[in-house]
């Protein structure tokens, strides 16, 4: 599938492009309700009745030319059409008239009269154009679909999801299964979308991929295509200390566990060296606990700033079991000054949680590159006036604002910019939503930035790879599971079969 997603908006500029340039629109609607009606004849019964719920639009004009071809097909198709159909206008309309006839009026018991099991709905009431909350009629017959329970098949989008940001007006319908076209929009990724949206097909209905380009998306599914370039595996002739020297500053006595959960993983992402730096007092417990991962005690920030004297150590990682308060607050600004690339997650985040305008002072000029990795708790602390916008919009705001990258995690992290590309992941495992995770997915993000990879592209691939390290891990994993199955995601990317 095609990594680019494009906006209700830039959806309908691709439209307009095509039309332009000579393709009909009531071409691209055909091939739409082609690509409806394949999909209602894949997922309905040989005798499941089909019921399409059209509506006063572009969507609904999908809906009536998958009906013509399923009744062609000799499936029994039943229409209801929301508002006058002689309101319809251009392609909508023409589609309605090349069905000739076999509708009625959308009602309530159009829905509730399907006998259980026998009925599949197709939903082409509100697409791309939905503008507004879901009321009246409308409302009620999607909260009556989703009580009924029956499969449903959506055109483009579940009636009532917002395709830009993936949030309901006011309510939306529950589908087995979308059909959308030409590129899938942030709506089918973001949640409560993507749960809405079931599974989703994308259908070619002839937009060119140049006139998708022309529109310079910004906006991206989070996939290999989108950083695997920037990443190369170990040369042949190479040696560890091409791959980057990553250091994560440890917590104190009490709270260490994180940091060297998350230098392992900094390692399994393959950094060349990994190092934990940690107070003398707490020298003993990681040299305890950690084999190919070096430590080395530093004392205070001072002691921190002279072994970064050492132009070989690249990539730091700070704040997972940091500790909050004015020392986290004093290493960071360190750090910042540091010439490093630099991952700040957790306590180094909710340190600033009262001192927002120092933080954005700081990262506005951090001298090298810099990641941020806050859950949304973090996030809010850290960019109030942010947290009520969709989490793509406040990815990318709170990006813009710090002039760093943002990694908003969830289950549909998203990945930002400050120039306004964002990404946007799919493939986390409900699983990993289980403590020390985060400081897993920090470790990967300082590891591929110690091996050079750019910010943007370091934090995508780390999310994705931490993504599927869950699902190799599977049901039941606990972050150090992620460890051993970070091996095999490394060794996938790398194109070679694990030894
Ligand atoms: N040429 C094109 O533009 C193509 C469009 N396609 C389809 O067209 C759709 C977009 O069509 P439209 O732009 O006509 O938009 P929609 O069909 O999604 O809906 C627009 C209509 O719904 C009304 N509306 C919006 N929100 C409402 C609400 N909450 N309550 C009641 N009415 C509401 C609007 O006033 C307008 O009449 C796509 O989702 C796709 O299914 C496809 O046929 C491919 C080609
Ligand atoms: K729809």
């Amino acid at each position: 599938m095609s990594i680019e997603l494009l906006t209700p908006a830039e959806m309908a500029t691709a439209d307009a492009l095509t039309i332009a340039a000579g393709t009909a629109g009531i071409v691209l609607m055909e091939r739409a309700g082609q690509g409806v009606s394949n999909a209602v004849l894949r997922e309905a019964g040989a005798d499941a009745e089909i019921r399409i719920l059209c509506g006063p639009g572009n969507n609904g004009g999908d809906g009536f030319v998958a009906a013509r071809l399923l009744r062609r097909q000799g499936r029994p198709v039943r229409v209801a059409v929301l508002g006058d159909p002689s309101q319809l206008r251009s392609d909508a309309r023409s589609a309605f008239e090349a069905m000739g006839g076999g509708w009625e009026a959308l009602s309530l018991d159009f829905v509730r009269s399907a006998p259980a099991g026998r009925v599949l709905f197709v939903d082409a009431l509100f697409g791309a154009g939905l503008d507004r909350p879901l009321e009246g009629l409308a409302r009620a017959c999607i909260e009556a679909l989703n009580e009924a329970g029956a499969p449903v098949v959506a055109v483009d989008l579940p009636s009532g999801l917002n395709g830009a940001d993936g949030r309901m007006l006011g309510a939306a319908v529950r589908a087995r299964h979308t059909v959308t076209f030409c590129r899938r929009k942030p709506g089918h990724l973001l949640q409560p979308g993507r749960c809405l949206c079931g599974t989703t097909e994308v259908v070619d209905i002839g937009i060119a991929d140049a006139t998708v380009a022309s529109l310079e998306p910004t906006c991206f599914a989070n996939a290999p295509g989108l950083w695997r370039a920037s990443w190369h595996p170990p040369a042949p002739e190479g040696h560890k200390y091409d791959r980057g020297h990553a250091v994560v500053v440890s917590g104190p006595l009490a709270t260490t566990g994180a940091a060297r959960l998350a230098a392992s993983a900094a390692l399994r992402a393959g950094a060349g060296l990994v190092t934990v730096a940690c107070d003398p007092s707490a020298l003993i417990v990681h040299a305890a606990h950690l084999t190919a991962v070096m430590v080395r005690p530093v004392r205070g920030v001072d002691g921190l700033g002279e072994m970064l004297a050492d132009r070989r150590l690249n990539a730091v990682l700070f704040g997972p079991g940091a500790g909050v308060g004015e020392g986290a607050r004093s290493v960071v600004k360190r750090l910042l000054d540091a010439e490093r690339a630099v991952v700040l997650d957790a306590d180094a985040l909710t340190s600033f949680g009262d001192a927002r305008e120092h933080f954005l002072a700081l990262s506005r000029a951090a001298r090298g590159p810099l990641v941020l990795t806050p859950h949304d708790g973090e996030f809010q602390r850290l960019f109030p006036a942010f947290a009520g916008l969709d989490r793509l919009s406040a990815a990318r705001a709170a990006a813009r604002e710090c002039g760093a990258v943002v990694v908003l995690k969830g289950a549909d992290t998203v990945i930002a910019d400050p120039q306004g590309r964002a990404a946007i992941n799919d493939n986390a495992s409900p699983w990993l939503a289980t403590a020390g995770t985060g400081d897993v997915l920090a470790g990967i993000v300082t590891g591929l930035l110690a091996q050079g990879l750019p910010a943007f592209e370091a934090a995508a691939m780390a999310v994705w790879m931490h993504g599927e390290a869950g699902r190799v891990a599977g049901a039941g994993l606990i972050s150090e599971d992620l460890l051993p199955a970070l091996k095999l995601v490394v060794a996938g990317l790398a194109g070679e079969e694990d030894r």
